[in-house]
């Protein structure tokens, strides 16, 4: 059904290894949410805070050196972070969470409620240097990830070798600016013509 909707989200690709990550509790939602975090991203600097934390949770944070606090969410956790997320059991502490970050300009994910989502996590597809992530607008979570799927799938693996001889080629090239533009454009037209 084509119902002339478009998504308007701006999709960018954060450095998060300079910026500081918060995520509030330690359950399945936060399993699943720093699972697909780590795995695009292994070096997130990621601190989490929750009173009881699972073991499948503590596992995959201590592999990647990602902070555990033992404590009920307060606002102090909020100093220095750039990105939070909250993912507990508990609506009026995802909300708090919600609005205490929206008076500090905080990004903030309250994980599976979109209207609590200032971004929305996506589905993440990476070969080599080359990445796309993928978005439904939030209507269907696991098209994405079937996209995510589909699209890890018939990517060649040998896509980053075009990426990297393309850089090299790009520094070889002579001329100003358009020339190496005009360069780079014709070599790579075969890509695209049917
Ligand atoms: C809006 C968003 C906000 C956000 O959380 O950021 C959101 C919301 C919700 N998710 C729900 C459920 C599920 N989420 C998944 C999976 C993923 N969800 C992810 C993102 C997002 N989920 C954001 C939108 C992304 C977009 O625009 O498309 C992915 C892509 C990335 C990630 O989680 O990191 C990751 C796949 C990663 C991968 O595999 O690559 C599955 C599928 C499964 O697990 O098999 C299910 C169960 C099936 C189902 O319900 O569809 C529910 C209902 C909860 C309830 O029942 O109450 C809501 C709430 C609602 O829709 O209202
Ligand atoms: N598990 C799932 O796949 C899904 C879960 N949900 C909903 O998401 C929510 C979370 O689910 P789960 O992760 O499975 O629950 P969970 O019980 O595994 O984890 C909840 C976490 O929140 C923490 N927490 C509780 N109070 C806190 C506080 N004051 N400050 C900081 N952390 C606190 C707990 O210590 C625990 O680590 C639930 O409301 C659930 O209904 C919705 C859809 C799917």
């Amino acid at each position: 059904m084509e119902t002339g909707e478009r998504n308007e989200l701006y999709p960018v690709f954060l450095k998060v290894n300079n910026l500081n990550i918060l995520i509030v509790g330690g359950g399945n939602v936060a399993l699943e949410k720093l699972t697909f975090l780590l795995k695009s991203s292994p070096n997130a600097k990621v601190q989490m805070v929750a009173p009881h934390f699972r073991e499948e949770t503590i596992s995959k944070a201590k592999a990647h050196n990602v902070e555990m606090i033992t404590d009920v969410y307060a606002e102090n956790y909020l100093t220095a972070k750039h990105i939070v997320i909250a993912t507990t059991d508990k609506e009026e502490v995802n909300v708090k969470v919600y609005k205490d970050c929206k008076e500090q300009n905080i990004l903030v994910n309250v994980a599976d409620n979109p209207p609590y989502c200032d971004f929305y996590m996506g589905g993440i597809v990476t070969k080599g240097n080359v990445k796309i992530a993928i978005s439904t607008n939030g209507k269907s979570p696991t098209t994405a990830k079937r996209l995510r799927q589909f699209f890890e799938e018939v990517i060649p693996e040998n896509i980053d070798d075009l990426v990297q001889n393309l850089n090299e080629y790009r520094k070889t090239i002579k001329g100003n600016f358009e020339e190496k533009v005009e360069k780079l454009n014709e070599f790579t037209k075969s890509l695209v013509e049917k």
